[in-house]
């Protein structure tokens, strides 16, 4: 048997061009020769089983043979192996239903994933890193010869008699002068460790050493000698292929482990098992989280039957989600397409909606069998539970039941329980339910006494997505309103007919009005004089809610309209307590001079409080107020 050929596609060259695009992650031939060698062994088994080969399996295991005296990486499987016609039909007509649209298309191409799975070219994602490629292979068929065929990278090709003696097929790569680097064990440890980690046959790179039990010494110990034993460098069984009910809690903590070695045991996890209308296996870890979310980002990994395809999952897992560790496997998402594809595809969006279902059932669980933990893990997945009912609709509907609000006494509520808990105190004369939070307890100290006086609750909403956690709260809740509360002084947050009278008369409050606008003398601060309890600090500072969440809004780069509030300059109101009796001491004060003195103390006391007053105003202020004393 002896002969030649060309590769039939419709395009001279086409392994250059493979090469060129290819390049850049030019690593995953082995993750593509391997899978192959795991599939024909796979075919051989489920032949086996169907009672369509009778032979004798043997050690069904692959292995990866590196020799770098003559340059070589070789793939060995004892699956099914090839005849000469098969070698023809599935290696020389490269993907021979795709191969005009490759030719038409690779030029969109942006990866190397993108062309080699959509064309099915993982074999000859072997001559990224090769220049001469043979196969050594004999068929499980009865009566096959084995067969030999190489290339050289060019279209054309020789198939003459193979030297296998034994069923299966070594594939041979002659690695090209620019690809040295695979000439390495190590790197090609690494190259299997991140691809072949969890395939499904044993993977065999080379021996190591174990330790063997070897009789006794003299004293009677224990001796130990080493043996060489296959290095198999993949766990056939991860844990995602497994029922839920096999395993134990330490099984997941030590999974875990095995995928991000130097973190800390996660939260809690979800076992994801489905097969229809999609198939989809795996684990997702609630991990602990740190401040730094960006580097936490990209931490599940997308596997396809067990082989490691990316652990770029967005699209398939929710946005909402993107900090959660861990491992989805599923043949059905389309890997090497591209990200619009992805988008749109209806698999995708399944799996999705699935994953955000399965996430939201296991916070509710959680909650229900055991409140104080869920409360104890708050801190770590309040940013998933409230990222998640900000973004997704579905997601909303069941977390309303288990996200929590958290007051400044540090106790927490769901939502109903808040708002049965405030809804007598904080609902105005209007009907409106007003919910008052701090996003600065300490800045805003002064206000929350204030509130608190009145009765009040004040909820603490101080992480970095509560401000829109606030915002979308107030949407969904009925009939509430959210204000922070330095929004206004406590007696006007909530509008209530029970303002204290006022006891200056009309001439009064107009001299009250101009003694404050002159020693202020500031544009952006607007004086205002209100009837407040006695109690309440003479002077305060407020800027309004609607204000304040606008230029809020313009300063995180909202478009179109907001930007108008972004030129906006800081607008407060200083509200005058006419009932204080500083006040009543100033304008009973016959020096002006004094008047004016006392006037701006006090204002720069409110300012003092909430962190406003710096630079040459502090400066000043400590200066009067050393001469006051
Ligand atoms: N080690 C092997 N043993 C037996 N058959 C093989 C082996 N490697 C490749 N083949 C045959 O060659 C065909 C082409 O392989 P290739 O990797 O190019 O594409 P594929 O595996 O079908 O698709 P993919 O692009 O997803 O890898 C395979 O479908 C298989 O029939």
């Amino acid at each position: 048997m002896q002969e030649k050929g060309t590769i039939s596609i419709h395009t001279e060259n086409i392994f250059p061009i493979i090469k060129k695009f290819l390049y850049s992650d030019n690593e995953i031939f082995l993750r593509e020769l391997v899978s192959n060698a795991v599939d024909a062994t796979q075919k051989i088994k489920r032949l086996a089983s169907l009672g369509q080969y009778n032979g004798e399996l043997g050690n069904l295991q692959v292995e990866v043979a590196l020799d770098i005296d003559n340059k070589t990486i070789t793939i060995s499987d004892n699956g099914l192996g090839m005849t000469a016609d098969e070698i023809k039909k599935y290696i020389n007509q490269i993907a021979f239903s795709g191969a005009t649209e490759f030719v038409e298309k690779f030029k969109e191409a942006k990866d190397a994933n993108e062309i080699i799975g959509r064309f099915g070219l993982g074999f000859y994602s072997a001559f990224m890193v090769a220049n001469i490629v043979e196969i050594n292979t004999l068929s499980y068929q009865d009566g096959s010869e084995p067969a030999h065929w190489t290339c050289d990278g060019s279209t054309s090709f020789e198939i003459n008699e193979g030297t296998r003696t034994t069923r299966g097929t070594d594939i041979i790569l002659h690695i090209n002068d620019e690809s040295e680097e695979f000439l390495s064990r190590p790197r090609l440890q690494e190259i299997l460790d991140k691809y072949a980690k969890f395939l499904p046959v044993p993977i065999k790179f080379g021996v190591t050493d174990e330790q063997e039990p070897d009789g006794e010494d003299e004293e009677g110990k224990p001796k130990y000698k080493s043996v060489e034993v296959d290095n198999i460098i993949n766990d056939t069984n991860p844990i995602w292929t497994k029922s839920p009910n096999e395993l134990k809690d330490e099984d997941y903590l030590n999974f875990y482990k095995e995928l991000y070695p130097y973190s800390e045991d996660p939260l809690f996890w979800i076992h994801l098992n489905v097969d229809y209308p999609f198939n989809l296996t795996g684990v997702l870890y609630f991990p602990k989280l740190k401040n730094d979310y960006e580097f936490q980002r990209n931490k599940i990994k997308l596997y396809s039957r067990q082989v490691f395809i990316t652990d770029e999952v967005k699209d398939i897992v929710p946005e909402f989600l993107m900090l959660l560790h861990g491992v989805i496997d599923s043949p059905d998402i389309p890997l090497n397409v591209s990200r619009s594809f992805l988008q749109a595809d209806s698999n995708v969006k399944k799996i999705n909606s699935y994953i955000t279902k399965k996430v939201a059932d296991k916070l509710a669980d959680l909650f229900k069998a055991d409140r104080k933990a869920y409360e104890d893990k708050w801190s770590d997945i309040g940013l998933f539970v409230k990222y998640g009912f900000l973004s997704d609709d579905k997601f909303y509907e069941k977390a309303k039941d288990f996200v929590l609000l958290t007051n400044t006494a540090k106790e927490t509520f769901t939502l109903n329980e808040y708002k049965e808990k405030v809804e007598p105190a904080q609902t105005g004369n209007d009907g409106q339910l007003v919910y008052i939070y701090t996003n600065d307890p300490d800045k805003q100290d002064a206000f929350i006494q204030s509130a608190n006086r009145k009765g009040y609750d004040v909820l603490l909403m101080n992480s970095p997505i509560d401000n829109h956690f606030v915002s979308h709260l107030e949407q969904k809740l009925e009939k509430t309103s959210m204000k922070r509360v330095d929004a206004d002084v406590a007696d006007k947050l909530i509008k209530k007919d029970d303002a204290p009278a006022h006891i200056l008369n009309d001439e009064q409050s107009a001299s009250v009005k101009t003694i404050f606008d002159s020693a202020i003398n500031k544009p952006a601060f607007k004086v205002e004089l209100e009837s407040l309890s006695p109690e309440e600090l003479p002077v305060t500072v407020t800027m309004d809610e609607f204000m304040r969440r606008m230029k809020e809004m313009a300063a995180m780069g909202g478009g179109g309209g907001m930007s108008f509030y972004g030129q906006m300059p800081d607008n407060y109101k200083v509200v005058v307590n006419a009932n204080h009796k500083l006040i009543t001491r100033i304008l009973g004060e016959e020096n002006a001079d004094t008047q004016a003195q006392l006037a701006k103390q006090a204002f720069d006391l409110a300012l003092l409080s909430q962190g406003l007053l710096t630079g040459a105003d502090l400066t000043e202020f400590v200066n009067r107020s050393v001469n006051l004393i």
